[in-house]
């Protein structure tokens, strides 16, 4: 198993943070944390890589708990604060973070050049740090914790303040990384992410999971029907559906003259609506 949740709680005063959670992670995936501000994630995150104790439950990573040393050398976290001397140039940054590993010579020089490559910022391997975008210190940010190429990746949040540009370069890096056998922990608010990186998510809420599945299986369980609306003789008519594609074929050799057709498939904001009675933006 590579890394298991089982039971986990914690409390800030007597709020939950995280509430009786549990899950598995799958060997290669790449494993979403939905839920809105407040949730829970960064918690959990925090739980699974041994930065935070749980109040209850038990974590083990590579059957370890997440504390051992030998397990903290196979994760890589991102976390959503980012971490970066302003006044060094990226590759000094990296130094850093090689020496935090003992990566030394020419070993932390390949290491270096091996993730700069995969977030995009070879070219910028010698700039300070401080020209650079929102965006390109997310990049750096998750290069850091690439640097002793970790078995699971966990990146928090990894496009708050980011521009389109490095948000589609962030998505590469995690299908690259994907792409190399990694297991990734992505999590985010933001459910357009989470349907197009994510193998399987959890949606959480309130520190609790809610529903645990591939996007797919989540949007036909709780996503509820297809909505197909269309004008016909001058009036506009709605059909809720779950087969789309059928309903489609059906209407359009019954009315070939029909127009305005708008099609509304469910998506994971729909699935959260089910689950919660509110949207994942409030
Ligand atoms: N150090 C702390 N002290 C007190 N309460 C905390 C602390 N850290 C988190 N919380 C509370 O625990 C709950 C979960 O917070 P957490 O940061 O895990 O959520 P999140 O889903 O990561 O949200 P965000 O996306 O805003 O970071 C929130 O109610 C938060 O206010």
């Amino acid at each position: 198993m590579i890394l298991s949740v089982k039971a986990v709680s914690k409390r800030y005063g007597d709020r939950p943070a995280v509430d009786n959670l549990s899950f598995a992670l799958h060997a290669g995936e790449v494993f979403g944390l939905l839920g809105p501000n407040g949730a829970g994630k960064s918690t959990t995150c925090h739980i699974m890589t041994g930065l935070l104790h749980p109040d209850n439950g038990e974590i083990r990573v590579f059957g370890e708990p997440p504390t051992e040393a030998s397990v903290r050398r196979r994760i890589g976290i991102a976390p959503q604060q980012i971490a970066l001397y302003e006044r060094l140039t990226a590759r000094q940054n990296l130094q850093f973070f090689c020496s935090l590993y003992q990566l030394q010579g020419k070993t932390a020089d390949a290491a270096i050049d091996r993730v700069l490559d995969l977030v995009g910022l070879r070219d910028r391997a010698n700039d300070a740090v401080k020209s650079f975008s929102g965006g390109m210190l997310r990049r750096l940010n998750l290069a850091g914790a690439l640097i002793h190429n970790p078995d699971i990746v966990l990146l928090d949040e990894p496009t708050a303040g980011v521009d389109p540009q490095s948000r589609n370069r962030l998505f590469e890096t995690v299908d690259a990384l994907k792409a190399a056998g990694k297991t990734i922990i992505y999590t985010t608010h933001y459910m357009e992410e989470a349907a197009r990186l994510c193998d399987r998510v959890a949606i959480i809420d309130q520190g609790r999971l809610l529903a645990l599945d591939s996007v797919n299986a989540l949007l036909s369980e709780h996503g509820g029907p297809t909505q197909i609306s269309y004008l016909h003789d001058g009036q506009r008519h709605q059909i809720d559906t779950p087969q789309p594609e059928q309903a489609l074929a059906s209407l359009l050799q019954q009315h070939a003259d029909l127009s305005q057709l708008n099609v509304r498939a469910p998506t994971l904001e729909s699935v959260f609506l089910k689950l919660t009675g509110k949207h994942l933006r409030d």
